[in-house]
């Protein structure tokens, strides 16, 4: 292997996502050639919809997994949590970088915290998952949609569209934009998206050598970590469309993981969490996700899927 094609979007965020993967694998392979190609998703396109309501999955991945299905690239950069827990066949997650920070961040427009904001102010995201945790937390708060690349989301909060917006902290740092946010969300009170903060390679099932090159890569804990919460999402079946959540922790190597599930008002909010070793992640996660189903999860799911 001498040289090798990574995929990425075109955002600043994605871009620097992809450069982080190619300098970590120069680390390994200082040799190697690596090209960056930039692919435009679906997702980059359509600006002017929510998401909740395009309501696709595989919105920012499918025209690169297409691109990786033609061999026009060999390995493709994602933000773990825009990939669908079901892969198309062929394709697989060759491995995941360190993670990065977990918690999703808030930004307001004159430096107030979350709970200073009144009725009168208007917070904006493109998330289910915020908006009803943040309706939980607030009530009198006023939730509204929000598209856009984080800077256009910035820009749009300081042009007057909201008072304040929630991001994924993550996007903030790797922006180097840290110095603007106003407060970060404790990740048990408002639980991040499953895999958020994590880079993922996805690779064509069959290729060996890439396989070993990422394998190289490949940070266990993280990977340990998000396997679980992939394995919990698919158990609930969820897509960005249903607010999910959770956190995963390890605590004197203990696993920990914090899960909700809520109605899309935030009314109806179902928590629960389980710790186990590490090993054990998994098989844990798909219990917890049973047990949720179970105890109300099932019922506010069918709601939601009732009125799309
Ligand atoms: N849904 C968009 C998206 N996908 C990944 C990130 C940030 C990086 C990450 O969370 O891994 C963001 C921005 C955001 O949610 O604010």
């Amino acid at each position: 292997m001498s040289k090798i094609k990574i995929g990425t979007r075109g955002s600043k965020l994605a871009m620097w996502q992809a450069e982080e993967v190619r300098r970590k694998l120069s680390e390994v392979h200082p040799e190697l050639e690596t090209e960056l190609v930039v692919i435009h998703t679906k997702g980059d396109k359509i600006l002017d919809t929510a998401l909740s309501k395009i309501g696709d999955k595989g919105l920012f991945t499918r025209e690169l997994e297409q691109a990786l299905l033609d061999s026009e690239i060999d390995i493709a950069v994602h933000s773990l949590k825009d990939m669908p827990t079901e892969l198309p066949e062929g394709l697989m997650l060759g491995g995941v970088l360190e993670r990065g920070e977990v918690r999703d961040a808030f930004i307001s427009r004159d430096g107030r915290r979350l709970s200073e904001l009144t009725a009168n102010d208007k917070v904006a995201t493109s998330s289910l998952r915020r908006k009803a945790q943040l309706l939980a937390l607030f009530p009198h708060l006023t939730v509204v949609d929000i598209r856009g690349n984080v800077d256009t989301r910035i820009q749009k909060m300081q042009d007057g569209h909201c008072d304040g917006i929630v991001v994924a902290g993550a996007g903030m740092e790797r922006l180097g934009l840290s110095n603007l946010i106003t407060e970060y969300l404790d990740p048990q009170t408002v639980l991040p998206a499953v895999s958020q903060g994590a880079i993922a390679i996805e690779m064509r099932e069959d290729d060996e050598d890439i396989y070993e090159l990422v394998d190289l890569i490949n940070h266990f804990a993280t990977w340990q970590a998000i396997v679980a919460e992939r394995a919990f999402l698919r158990t609930m079946e969820g897509g960005c469309q249903i607010p999910l959540a959770c956190y995963t922790s390890v605590v004197e190597g203990r696993f920990r993981m914090d899960a909700m599930v809520a109605s899309l008002d935030g009314t109806k909010l179902i928590k629960d969490s389980f710790e186990c070793n590490p090993e054990e992640a998994s098989e844990e996660a798909i219990m917890l996700a049973q047990r949720m189903l179970e105890n109300g999860a099932e019922e506010i799911l069918n709601i939601i899927r009732g009125n799309e």
